[in-house]
């Protein structure tokens, strides 16, 4: 596996790749890796013949510098787990690679609406610090597919509008949410979680299913079921942050004719701010 640091070195690989005909899977992450990272790699190479994986932790998308700081970097250990699951070339640039001339003056990639709606309104900035790096992502690695995770629904909706619109021509693959036993999404984040809150931690999921049955069922008074939702969170220790309801396929509120609904989860538990998403179909 060849781990490489800098554009040019990235832009030669890249065209020994494409001299050669392969088809070329990206999976772009922060690094900190774990299981979830590892469903990505896995379809990534069943899409194509090489699977280029980057980890950079942008600064462009952390709309809090404490954010940013205590990030979790753990490159060497990552590498060793995408050794050992046959990724072919992992790209872990600097800020300085990426961004040589500091993020002010950096052309901005923004895909309007949907980077200012839900997760974008209380992460200001955030969606277009996404945009901006997976567009140069795309553009220095050239991928012809790329895999990105369903835990991060609206980012998904948000690249999936991005690559149309700019006419990447590329395949976005969306991959289901890889959980723990006990129904916890994986994330990096969930690390700075004590283990008293970690015990707590899988009720989120518990109580977005209760949510999620509900609808099912048919009910369809939306403010009520989410104030009820975020009384329950209380009660299980979490704050809530965000909690919404929408269309699965436009992120609006529900229309009489959505078929298929999405619940968007945010909660703080001690210092780690969780997020979780269900889709839900409304046609049964
Ligand atoms: N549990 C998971 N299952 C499937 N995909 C995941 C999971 N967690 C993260 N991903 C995906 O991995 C890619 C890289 O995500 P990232 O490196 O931010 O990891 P993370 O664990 O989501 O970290 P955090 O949310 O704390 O930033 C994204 O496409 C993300 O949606
Ligand atoms: C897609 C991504 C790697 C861009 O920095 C990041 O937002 C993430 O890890 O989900
Ligand atoms: N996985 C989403 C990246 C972020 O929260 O910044």
């Amino acid at each position: 596996m060849l781990i490489i640091e800098n554009i040019p070195l990235l832009r030669r690989e890249i065209r020994f790749y494409h001299q050669n005909n392969k088809r070329i899977a990206l999976v772009p992450t922060m690094g900190n890796l774990h299981e979830g990272h590892m469903a990505l790699v896995e379809e990534a190479k069943a899409r194509a013949d090489v699977v280029v994986v980057t980890i950079f932790v942008n600064p462009m998308q952390f709309e809090r510098a404490d954010d940013l700081e205590r990030y979790p970097r753990t490159l060497q250990e990552d590498c060793e787990k995408l050794n050992k699951r046959g990724v072919d070339l992992v790209f872990a640039p600097s800020p300085a690679d990426i961004y040589p001339k500091g993020l002010a003056t950096q052309t901005q990639v923004d895909v309007p609406v949907i980077s200012t709606i839900l997760e974008g309104a209380s992460r200001p900035g955030h969606f277009r610090g996404v945009s901006t790096i997976v567009s140069k992502l795309f553009n220095l690695v050239q991928p012809d597919v790329a895999c990105f995770g369903q835990k991060d629904f609206q980012q998904l909706a948000l690249i999936r509008t991005m690559a149309e619109d700019m006419g990447y021509g590329l395949e976005i693959v969306g991959v289901p949410t890889v959980r723990a036993k006990d129904g916890l999404a994986l994330s990096s984040r969930n690390g700075y979680l004590t283990n008293d809150e970690r015990k707590v931690a899988p009720k989120l999921a518990k109580i977005m299913n209760q949510l999620a049955e509900r609808l099912t069922q048919g009910e369809r008074h939306t403010e009520q079921l989410l104030e009820e939702t975020a009384q329950q969170l209380r009660e299980a220790g979490f704050t809530p942050d965000e909690l919404f309801i929408r269309d699965a396929s436009t992120l609006q509120d529900l229309g009489v004719d959505s078929t298929s609904a999405v619940i968007l989860m945010a909660a703080w538990l001690g210092k780690a701010r969780l997020i979780d998403n269900q889709q839900v179909d409304l046609t049964q």
